[in-house]
């Protein structure tokens, strides 16, 4: 029998049901966000500029400086380490979960970040890759595609109410997907069969579907005790 997972770990709540990406739950992640936010458009600028030595290097002596004044504070790895501390700062499980995912967490700097809502037994999302995510020539990486569409699979998934973890993703590149343009992404759940939640997806650009995704996730045998 199911049962129902503790406040601890419970994510209702996670899932947003609007396109707009909901505020900060706090100072504290406000100022991540705002921290990922610059160390993205450092690493952009850095990729996309003819840059002279001496300022790169300049660069990284202050970046290797406030790294070091960063790393001087308590080590709390992990979401799950996080979320055990129940604390104001840190905040429950969903909030931590929303902000440092690492496709769509808006306090991580290596997210591009993606937004993901949910409406009509659907899970929607948008997301601007920059220069960031580059493969082929001023194309998006199709590594960050699959990283998209296991995020957005995975967070759809989640409509049946158990989590799982990927056991399998299937991706046809349709098409050539442009960098700095806004991507919609959408997924459904196809079918349930025991433990097997499958799942289809697409990406879209503008009218152009440039890719789209077929996932099976495998519900956990002990939810809500192992999380994904
Ligand atoms: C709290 C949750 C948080 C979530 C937050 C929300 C957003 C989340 C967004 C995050 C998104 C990112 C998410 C991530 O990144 S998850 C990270 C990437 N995925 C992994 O690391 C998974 C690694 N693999 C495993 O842990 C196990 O192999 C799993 C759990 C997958 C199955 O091991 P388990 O021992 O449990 O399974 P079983 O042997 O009893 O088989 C059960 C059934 O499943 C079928 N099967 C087995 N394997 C596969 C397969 N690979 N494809 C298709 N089917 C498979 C099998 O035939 C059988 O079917 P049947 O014979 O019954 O018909």
């Amino acid at each position: 029998m199911q049962k129902t997972p503790s406040i601890a770990y419970n994510l209702s709540g996670w899932m947003d049901t609007s396109p707009e990406v909901r505020p900060a739950v706090n100072d504290n992640w406000q100022s991540r966000r705002e921290l990922a936010a610059a160390l993205r458009r450092l690493n952009t600028a850095v990729l996309t500029r003819d840059v002279p030595t001496e300022l790169l290097q300049s660069v990284t002596a202050t970046m290797q400086a406030e790294a070091a004044r960063i790393e001087a504070n308590e080590v709390v790895p992990g979401t799950k380490a996080q979320a055990e501390r129940n604390s104001t700062q840190h905040g429950q499980l969903p909030d931590i979960f929303y902000e440092i995912n690492p496709a769509s967490g808006q306090s991580n700097a290596i997210a591009p970040p993606m937004h993901i809502w949910q409406t009509d037994g659907r899970v929607h999302a948008c997301v601007t890759p920059s220069w960031s995510y580059e493969g082929p020539f001023e194309h998006l990486h199709g590594g960050i595609i699959a990283l998209l569409f296991d995020q957005v699979l995975g967070a759809g998934q989640r409509i049946t109410g158990v989590a799982g973890r990927t056991g399998t993703l299937e991706i046809r590149f349709h098409h050539p997907t442009l960098l700095n343009k806004t991507l919609h992404l959408v997924a459904k759940v196809d079918r349930v069969v025991g433990r097997k939640k499958f799942m289809v997806g697409e990406l879209w650009a503008d009218d152009v579907r440039t890719a789209s995704c077929k996932g099976v996730f495998i519900s956990e045998r002990n939810w809500p005790d192992a999380i994904a």
